[in-house]
Protein backbone atom coordinates (compact mmCIF):
# COMPACT_ATOMS: atom_id res chain seq x y z
CA UNK A 1 0.00 0.00 0.00
CA UNK A 2 1.07 3.55 -1.05
CA UNK A 3 2.36 5.51 2.00
CA UNK A 4 1.08 9.14 2.69
CA UNK A 5 3.69 11.66 2.99
CA UNK A 6 1.39 14.67 2.89
CA UNK A 7 -2.08 15.47 3.78
CA UNK A 8 -4.22 18.52 3.41
CA UNK A 9 -7.28 17.98 4.55
CA UNK A 10 -10.32 21.11 4.07
CA UNK A 11 -8.10 23.95 3.61
CA UNK A 12 -9.25 26.97 3.10
CA UNK A 13 -7.37 30.38 3.10
CA UNK A 14 -8.98 34.03 2.90
CA UNK A 15 -7.01 37.55 2.83
CA UNK A 16 -7.81 40.55 4.53
CA UNK A 17 -10.56 38.95 6.53
CA UNK A 18 -13.18 41.02 8.04
CA UNK A 19 -12.68 43.82 5.53
CA UNK A 20 -14.24 44.82 1.84
CA UNK A 21 -11.43 43.11 0.29
CA UNK A 22 -11.86 39.54 1.92
CA UNK A 23 -11.10 37.11 -0.55
CA UNK A 24 -11.46 33.31 -0.15
CA UNK A 25 -8.23 31.69 -2.24
CA UNK A 26 -8.24 28.12 -1.01
CA UNK A 27 -11.71 26.72 -0.85
CA UNK A 28 -11.80 23.36 1.40
CA UNK A 29 -8.86 21.77 -0.45
CA UNK A 30 -8.77 18.07 0.50
CA UNK A 31 -5.33 16.38 -1.36
CA UNK A 32 -3.43 13.02 0.03
CA UNK A 33 0.73 13.02 -1.66
CA UNK A 34 2.30 9.46 -1.52
CA UNK A 35 5.45 8.65 -0.85
CA UNK A 36 7.20 9.64 -4.37
CA UNK A 37 4.47 11.21 -5.74
CA UNK A 38 6.26 13.47 -8.26
CA UNK A 39 2.91 15.91 -9.03
CA UNK A 40 3.07 18.75 -11.86
CA UNK A 41 0.29 21.01 -10.82
CA UNK A 42 -1.10 23.40 -13.33
CA UNK A 43 -3.97 26.83 -13.16
CA UNK A 44 -4.44 30.03 -14.55
CA UNK A 45 -3.19 32.94 -13.08
CA UNK A 46 -4.54 33.58 -9.56
CA UNK A 47 -5.64 29.56 -9.31
CA UNK A 48 -4.18 29.34 -5.97
CA UNK A 49 -1.06 27.19 -6.57
CA UNK A 50 1.43 29.67 -5.31
CA UNK A 51 -0.96 30.34 -2.07
CA UNK A 52 -1.23 26.20 -1.98
CA UNK A 53 2.55 25.72 -1.86
CA UNK A 54 2.72 28.67 0.51
CA UNK A 55 0.21 26.93 3.10
CA UNK A 56 2.48 23.88 2.84
CA UNK A 57 5.53 25.17 3.48
CA UNK A 58 3.99 27.43 6.56
CA UNK A 59 4.16 31.12 4.97
CA UNK A 60 0.52 31.23 5.03
CA UNK A 61 -1.52 29.71 7.73
CA UNK A 62 -4.97 28.42 6.97
CA UNK A 63 -8.17 29.99 7.85
CA UNK A 64 -9.31 26.41 8.05
CA UNK A 65 -8.25 22.84 8.39
CA UNK A 66 -5.19 20.69 9.23
CA UNK A 67 -2.43 19.62 7.27
CA UNK A 68 -0.02 16.68 8.26
CA UNK A 69 3.55 16.01 6.99
CA UNK A 70 4.31 11.88 7.75
CA UNK A 71 1.37 11.89 10.18
CA UNK A 72 2.28 14.70 12.09
CA UNK A 73 0.00 17.59 12.33
CA UNK A 74 2.03 20.08 11.36
CA UNK A 75 -0.75 23.09 10.70
CA UNK A 76 1.03 25.25 13.52
CA UNK A 77 4.39 24.64 12.87
CA UNK A 78 6.51 27.89 11.81
CA UNK A 79 8.31 28.16 8.24
CA UNK A 80 11.23 28.03 10.33
CA UNK A 81 10.71 24.56 11.34
CA UNK A 82 8.62 23.08 8.50
CA UNK A 83 12.24 23.93 6.41
CA UNK A 84 13.78 21.02 7.93
CA UNK A 85 11.50 18.64 6.30
CA UNK A 86 10.56 21.12 3.44
CA UNK A 87 12.33 22.36 0.76
CA UNK A 88 11.43 24.80 -1.95
CA UNK A 89 12.99 26.46 -5.38
CA UNK A 90 11.18 29.75 -6.51
CA UNK A 91 10.48 31.32 -9.66
CA UNK A 92 13.23 34.03 -8.92
CA UNK A 93 16.75 32.79 -8.68
CA UNK A 94 17.77 35.71 -6.40
CA UNK A 95 15.61 33.78 -3.82
CA UNK A 96 17.05 30.69 -1.93
CA UNK A 97 21.01 31.45 -2.31
CA UNK A 98 23.12 33.87 -0.07
CA UNK A 99 24.41 36.44 -2.48
CA UNK A 100 27.38 37.41 -0.06
CA UNK A 101 28.61 33.86 0.31
CA UNK A 102 30.31 31.44 -1.97
CA UNK A 103 28.79 28.77 -3.89
CA UNK A 104 30.45 26.42 -1.38
CA UNK A 105 29.40 28.34 1.92
CA UNK A 106 25.59 28.60 0.66
CA UNK A 107 25.85 24.45 0.39
CA UNK A 108 27.26 24.15 3.30
CA UNK A 109 23.92 26.06 4.76
CA UNK A 110 22.34 23.87 3.14
CA UNK A 111 23.54 20.71 3.96
CA UNK A 112 23.04 22.03 8.19
CA UNK A 113 19.17 23.12 7.32
CA UNK A 114 17.63 22.77 10.35
CA UNK A 115 20.83 23.67 12.68
CA UNK A 116 21.18 25.97 14.88
CA UNK A 117 22.80 28.89 13.30
CA UNK A 118 25.96 29.06 14.95
CA UNK A 119 27.18 25.55 13.35
CA UNK A 120 26.19 26.83 10.10
CA UNK A 121 29.72 27.45 8.84
CA UNK A 122 31.76 24.78 10.51
CA UNK A 123 33.80 22.52 8.35
CA UNK A 124 33.91 23.54 5.16
CA UNK A 125 36.95 22.00 4.73
CA UNK A 126 35.66 18.52 5.08
CA UNK A 127 32.57 18.87 2.72
CA UNK A 128 34.65 20.24 -0.51
CA UNK A 129 35.54 17.01 -1.96
CA UNK A 130 31.48 15.96 -1.97
CA UNK A 131 30.42 19.69 -3.06
CA UNK A 132 33.04 19.22 -6.25
CA UNK A 133 31.48 15.97 -6.78
CA UNK A 134 27.84 17.21 -6.35
CA UNK A 135 28.07 20.33 -8.55
CA UNK A 136 30.20 18.30 -11.52
CA UNK A 137 26.81 15.97 -12.40
CA UNK A 138 24.97 19.35 -12.99
CA UNK A 139 24.50 21.22 -16.23
CA UNK A 140 26.40 24.86 -15.91
CA UNK A 141 29.95 24.58 -14.70
CA UNK A 142 29.39 25.06 -10.96
CA UNK A 143 31.93 23.00 -9.79
CA UNK A 144 34.09 25.73 -11.66
CA UNK A 145 32.52 28.36 -9.35
CA UNK A 146 32.41 27.29 -5.94
CA UNK A 147 34.38 30.14 -4.44
CA UNK A 148 32.64 33.04 -6.55
CA UNK A 149 30.12 35.09 -4.68
CA UNK A 150 26.37 33.56 -5.41
CA UNK A 151 25.61 36.96 -6.23
CA UNK A 152 28.04 36.82 -9.27
CA UNK A 153 26.75 33.59 -10.47
CA UNK A 154 24.78 33.80 -13.93
CA UNK A 155 20.96 33.14 -13.64
CA UNK A 156 20.93 29.50 -14.69
CA UNK A 157 23.75 28.81 -12.61
CA UNK A 158 22.41 30.52 -9.15
CA UNK A 159 18.88 28.38 -10.28
CA UNK A 160 20.48 25.50 -10.01
CA UNK A 161 23.01 26.34 -7.34
CA UNK A 162 19.11 26.90 -5.26
CA UNK A 163 17.43 23.67 -6.61
CA UNK A 164 20.96 21.42 -5.52
CA UNK A 165 20.77 23.15 -2.00
CA UNK A 166 17.44 22.32 -1.55
CA UNK A 167 17.86 18.74 -2.71
CA UNK A 168 21.68 17.69 -1.48
CA UNK A 169 19.89 17.15 2.31
CA UNK A 170 16.97 14.92 1.54
CA UNK A 171 13.91 16.61 2.32
CA UNK A 172 9.90 15.20 2.64
CA UNK A 173 9.09 17.03 0.88
CA UNK A 174 10.17 19.49 -2.27
CA UNK A 175 8.50 22.35 -3.89
CA UNK A 176 8.87 23.88 -6.97
CA UNK A 177 7.16 27.01 -7.67
CA UNK A 178 7.75 27.45 -11.55
CA UNK A 179 11.86 27.04 -10.76
CA UNK A 180 12.75 27.29 -14.47
CA UNK A 181 10.12 30.05 -15.75
CA UNK A 182 12.70 33.21 -15.82
CA UNK A 183 15.09 30.65 -17.69
CA UNK A 184 16.22 30.80 -21.07
CA UNK A 185 14.98 27.51 -23.43
CA UNK A 186 17.95 25.65 -22.96
CA UNK A 187 19.11 26.13 -19.25
CA UNK A 188 15.28 25.77 -18.14
CA UNK A 189 15.31 22.42 -20.23
CA UNK A 190 18.62 21.64 -18.63
CA UNK A 191 17.30 22.08 -15.09
CA UNK A 192 13.99 20.37 -15.86
CA UNK A 193 16.01 17.36 -16.78
CA UNK A 194 18.23 17.34 -13.97
CA UNK A 195 15.10 17.49 -11.75
CA UNK A 196 13.23 14.70 -12.87
CA UNK A 197 16.95 12.53 -12.47
CA UNK A 198 17.34 13.62 -8.60
CA UNK A 199 13.98 13.67 -8.07
CA UNK A 200 14.12 10.01 -9.31
CA UNK A 201 17.40 9.52 -8.14
CA UNK A 202 16.68 9.94 -4.69
CA UNK A 203 12.53 9.24 -4.77
CA UNK A 204 11.78 12.24 -3.91
CA UNK A 205 7.94 13.60 -2.91
CA UNK A 206 7.25 16.78 -5.13
CA UNK A 207 5.28 19.65 -6.18
CA UNK A 208 6.12 21.15 -9.58
CA UNK A 209 4.10 24.42 -10.51
CA UNK A 210 4.49 24.74 -14.57
CA UNK A 211 2.63 26.79 -17.17
CA UNK A 212 4.05 24.77 -19.40
CA UNK A 213 1.11 21.93 -20.70
CA UNK A 214 3.97 19.75 -22.20
CA UNK A 215 6.18 19.60 -18.84
CA UNK A 216 3.14 19.07 -16.98
CA UNK A 217 2.48 15.70 -19.05
CA UNK A 218 6.03 14.81 -19.47
CA UNK A 219 7.50 14.86 -16.40
CA UNK A 220 5.85 13.16 -13.03
CA UNK A 221 3.40 10.76 -12.25
CA UNK A 222 0.31 12.88 -11.29
CA UNK A 223 -1.42 16.05 -12.89
CA UNK A 224 -3.09 18.11 -10.22
CA UNK A 225 -5.30 20.93 -11.76
CA UNK A 226 -6.41 24.14 -9.51
CA UNK A 227 -9.11 26.51 -10.79
CA UNK A 228 -10.53 29.50 -8.56
CA UNK A 229 -9.09 27.72 -5.06
CA UNK A 230 -10.88 24.10 -5.95
CA UNK A 231 -8.75 20.80 -6.96
CA UNK A 232 -10.55 20.51 -10.87
CA UNK A 233 -8.22 17.26 -11.99
CA UNK A 234 -6.26 14.85 -9.79
CA UNK A 235 -4.83 12.42 -12.51
CA UNK A 236 -2.42 9.28 -12.05
CA UNK A 237 -1.99 6.11 -12.98
CA UNK A 238 -3.74 5.16 -16.41
CA UNK A 239 -5.83 8.72 -16.23
CA UNK A 240 -2.60 10.61 -16.03
CA UNK A 241 -1.15 8.39 -19.10
CA UNK A 242 -4.11 9.02 -20.95
CA UNK A 243 -4.77 12.95 -20.51
CA UNK A 244 -3.36 15.35 -22.98
CA UNK A 245 -3.04 18.74 -23.73
CA UNK A 246 -6.11 19.70 -24.98
CA UNK A 247 -8.32 17.81 -21.90
CA UNK A 248 -6.10 20.29 -19.71
CA UNK A 249 -6.75 22.82 -21.65
CA UNK A 250 -10.56 22.49 -21.21
CA UNK A 251 -10.02 23.48 -17.62
CA UNK A 252 -8.79 26.53 -18.54
CA UNK A 253 -11.45 27.77 -20.22
CA UNK A 254 -13.60 30.30 -18.33
N1 LIG B 1 -1.96 38.68 0.42
C1 LIG B 1 -2.89 38.74 -0.53
N2 LIG B 1 -3.83 39.70 -0.54
C2 LIG B 1 -4.78 39.75 -1.46
N3 LIG B 1 -4.90 38.86 -2.47
C3 LIG B 1 -3.99 37.89 -2.54
C4 LIG B 1 -2.94 37.76 -1.58
N4 LIG B 1 -2.20 36.67 -1.90
C5 LIG B 1 -2.75 36.15 -3.01
N5 LIG B 1 -3.81 36.89 -3.38
C6 LIG B 1 -4.70 36.59 -4.52
O1 LIG B 1 -5.00 35.22 -4.47
C7 LIG B 1 -5.15 34.68 -5.76
C8 LIG B 1 -4.26 33.46 -5.89
O2 LIG B 1 -2.90 33.86 -5.93
P1 LIG B 1 -1.72 32.82 -6.23
O3 LIG B 1 -0.45 33.60 -6.30
O4 LIG B 1 -1.79 31.69 -5.30
O5 LIG B 1 -2.11 32.29 -7.69
P2 LIG B 1 -1.28 31.41 -8.72
O6 LIG B 1 -2.20 30.32 -9.17
O7 LIG B 1 0.01 30.99 -8.14
O8 LIG B 1 -1.07 32.45 -9.90
P3 LIG B 1 0.15 32.67 -10.94
O9 LIG B 1 0.02 31.57 -11.96
O10 LIG B 1 -0.18 33.99 -11.52
O11 LIG B 1 1.43 32.65 -10.20
C9 LIG B 1 -4.83 35.81 -6.71
O12 LIG B 1 -6.03 36.38 -7.15
C10 LIG B 1 -4.03 36.77 -5.86
O13 LIG B 1 -4.17 38.09 -6.34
Amino acid sequence: MNKAILELKNISTTVNPGTKDEKKILKNINLMLNDGDFVTLLGTNGAGKSTLLNVINGSIIPSSGSIYLKDKDITNLSEVKRAKFIAQVFQDPKLGTAPRMTVAENLLLATKRGQRRSLHLRGLDKQLPKFKKETAKLPNGLNQRLNTFAGNLSGGQRQTLSFLMATIKRPDLLLLDEHTAALDPNTSRDLLELTDQVVREQKLTCIMITHQLKDALHYGNRTIVLKDGQVVLDAVGHERDKLTEADILKFFAN
